[in-house]
């Protein structure tokens, strides 16, 4: 469990609660600059909020050393350019101890068919792909126990739609396991399809913590984006969010 309580960080977060539980699968929404980097960085203990505390599994945040800090919760930033000319598979083994890329990663990410190229020769997408690999592996253990904190700052940028389906739905099967997830992005149908919760930002503060249906309505998506929102319901009965000016 990861609970904050009362968490600030100057002119980027305000006074934020929230509390993280076993098998939660959170989807971070928010306009841009409304503070969604911020609190993950917070969440991972690499920024020291201003004020207020923060506890994994009951045990005050800043009271883990690093290396175990490490082996039980990753982050993965917006953007990770890599410099080093390393194939993919020197990649992964570099920064995971010498690990086999587990299978089920391998598959869902779709990597395997360019394990040998050169990481800066990949697509942008491809490279995604690649990142989010090397974040999750670096927990892999704690995923295999359900007891990994995941966080990743807008994982599916760059992705295409089948891409972005596949991941969520890898996550998804990570969290039934009772791993903890926290991920940003900007696509309201994601989360409408794949978050047991939305968090919604605006200015810093945290205005929603709900189940989808609750936190995707008109007229709070109006309000925080300062755009009109249709919500429509398709012959499945799947709600459709449709966004424009
Ligand atoms: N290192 C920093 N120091 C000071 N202010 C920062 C820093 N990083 C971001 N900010 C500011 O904090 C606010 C929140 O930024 P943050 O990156 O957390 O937003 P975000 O919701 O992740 O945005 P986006 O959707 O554009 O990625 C913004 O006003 C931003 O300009």
């Amino acid at each position: 469990m990861l609970r904050a309580e009362g968490i600030s960080l100057a002119n980027r977060v305000s006074d934020l609660s929230i509390d993280l539980i076993s098998s939660d699968a959170v989807h971070l929404l928010g306009p841009n600059g409304s503070g969604k980097s911020s609190l993950l960085n917070l969440l991972a203990g690499l920024i020291a909020p201003d004020k207020g505390n923060l506890w994994l599994d009951g045990r005050d945040l800043t009271h883990y050393a690093p290396a175990e800090l490490a082996s039980q919760r990753c982050l993965m930033e917006q953007s990770q350019q890599s410099v080093f000319a390393l194939t993919v598979k020197e990649s992964l083994n570099f920064f995971c101890a010498e690990r086999a890329v587990p299978e089920s990663l391998e598959q869902a990410l779709n990597i395997a068919d360019f394990m040998q190229r050169p990481l800066n020769q990949l697509s942008g997408g491809e490279q995604r792909r690649v990142q989010i690999a090397r974040c999750l592996m670096q927990v892999w253990p704690a995923i295999e126990q359900g007891r990994a904190l995941l966080l990743l700052d807008e994982p599916v940028q760059g992705l295409d739609f089948s891409h972005q389906h596949r991941l969520c739905a890898l996550l998804n099967r990570l969290t039934q396991m009772g791993n903890m997830l926290v991920m940003s992005h900007h696509q309201l149908n994601l989360a409408e399809r794949y978050a047991s919760r939305i968090w919604l930002m605006h200015q810093g503060q945290l205005v929603a913590d709900d189940v989808p249906e609750q936190v995707l309505t008109e007229p709070l998506l109006t309000q925080v984006f300062s755009c009109n929102v249709r919500i429509v319901t398709d012959t499945e009965q799947n709600r459709l969010i449709q966004t424009y000016l």
